[in-house]
């Protein structure tokens, strides 16, 4: 081969390696171009994620102050002294008129100015402030007071086939409230009264007011649940009023169910401490105790109360001829999960890997009301993809937001003691 064949030969191959070098620095490039690329796009949804989630730190920051806002107005409220309940007899001239407090005495006081004098006449409902007994507020008309914070259900839609998971607690009520309001005479022929009231006392949301309720609809009996911070009014001798007024409208309506929820709030152990809002309670636990003692119970009225506090019941609430059975409602097993989410499925379009079986075997600790709440929420999450059947996924993502939220009313529970 001659000197220049060789040359060439040289010159290509290195022509060849530098073009192999060029490619292979190109391939680099590109890879590297990619990389970069990736790592920018990442970058801009960290960037986009951490944006939102400052939005939502921002958003959570200020519904918690808001929360915690309303909860220190909350407290206040209860801590203020309760105003004295009265009528007005006449009204005077230069802003005075005379007053019947609902303790009994009358009293001629002044009022202001900025009060609105059409509601002014007499036999308006007013509140007395307890030292000056000056005009506070002009209250709402006698029967506006008696509805507020009572339900009254002629004939409630709940039947005991949609109360899951509570068979023996059915039985109990049965017994003890349907039987009376449906064969009195069981009890006049044997010769016994027939117990006065049952106390239902479990967690929250367990299936206390469906008791009552299907009770109610077995019975044909009106339903009335008053929730018993009801009773807590912030005017002396209010609570023991509408108290008086709830047994007074049973009568009229019966055969009647009363059904008073939150027990805990009137009845709980009478303190020793003398504020006056705690006076109050204790004034409206008496005519508690004295309806339920001066009521005979000629079978067409029945007493249910509920609580989930059963700890801090008076005593005094619970002796015979009171509140006779103490029934507890508790969280239900899994048996019971399994009935209630067949309660509440029934009417859903279900994917046929619905598996309520492991369901319910995955929602320990739940209540009715939490599974209820999951059956709304998977429902919903198939509404939003647009979906008409619900999937386990659906099922799933409810439950962990189900659970999300208890954790979240646990926080504002605890943020409102923090505050308080
Ligand atoms: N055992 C149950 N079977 C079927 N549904 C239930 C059951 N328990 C609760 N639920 C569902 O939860 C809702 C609330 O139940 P309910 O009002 O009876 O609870 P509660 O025990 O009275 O609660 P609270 O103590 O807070 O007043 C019901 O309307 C029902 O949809």
């Amino acid at each position: 081969m001659s000197p220049m064949d060789n040359i060439n030969d040289l010159e290509n191959s290195s022509k060849e390696q530098l073009v192999e070098k060029v490619e292979s620095m190109q391939e680099e490039i590109d890879s590297l171009k990619e990389e970069n690329s990736k790592a920018k796009s990442n970058l801009m949804w960290k960037v986009r994620k951490l944006e939102k989630d400052k939005v939502l730190i921002e958003n959570e920051k200020i519904r918690l102050e808001r929360e915690t806002k309303s909860l220190r107005s909350e407290v206040e409220r209860f801590r203020s002294p309760p105003l004295v309940l009265a009528t007005i007899t006449e009204v005077l001239d230069d802003y005075r008129m005379t007053v019947k407090s609902s303790t009994g005495p009358s009293f001629l006081v002044n009022y202001s100015k900025f009060l609105d004098e059409k509601l002014l006449v007499p036999g308006s409902r007013v509140a007395l402030n307890q030292q000056t007994f000056g005009i506070v507020e002009v209250l709402p008309s006698e029967k506006d007071a008696n509805v507020t914070g009572m339900e009254i259900e002629t004939k409630p839609d709940i039947t005991y086939d949609k109360i899951g998971g509570l068979e023996e607690q059915i039985v109990e009520v049965k017994e003890t409230v349907e039987l009376p309001l449906k064969e009195p005479e069981l009890f006049e022929k044997i010769g016994i009264d027939p117990p006065k009231g049952i106390l239902l006392y479990g967690p929250p949301g367990t299936g206390k007011t469906l008791l009552a309720k299907a009770v109610a609809n077995e019975t044909n009996a009106t339903f009335i649940k008053i929730v018993a911070s009801e009773f807590v009014k912030k005017y002396i001798g209010e609570g023991a009023r509408l108290v008086r007024e709830v047994f007074e409208l049973a009568k009229e309506k019966a055969p009647a169910i009363i059904f008073i929820d939150e027990l805990d709030a009137v009845a709980a152990k009478r303190l020793k401490s003398s504020t006056s809002g705690d006076r109050e309670v204790q004034r409206t636990l008496m005519q508690l105790l004295a309806e339920l003692d001066g009521f005979e119970s000629r079978g067409d009225i029945g007493i249910i109360g509920a609580t989930n506090r059963p700890d801090i019941l008076d005593p005094a609430l619970l002796r015979p001829g009171r509140f006779d059975r103490f029934i507890e409602v508790p969280l239900p097993n899994d048996d019971g999960r399994k009935q209630i989410l067949k309660i509440h499925t029934k009417n859903m379009a279900l994917d046929e890997e619905a598996d309520l079986d492991l369901l319910s075997s995955l929602t320990d600790g739940l209540s009715g009301a939490d599974l209820k709440a999951v059956c709304t929420e998977a429902g919903m999450f198939a509404i939003r993809e647009k979906r008409d059947r619900v999937t386990v996924t659906d099922f799933m993502d409810a439950v962990e937001k189900v659970l999300d939220k208890e954790h979240d009313d646990e926080f504002i529970k605890e943020a409102g003691v923090m505050f308080a």
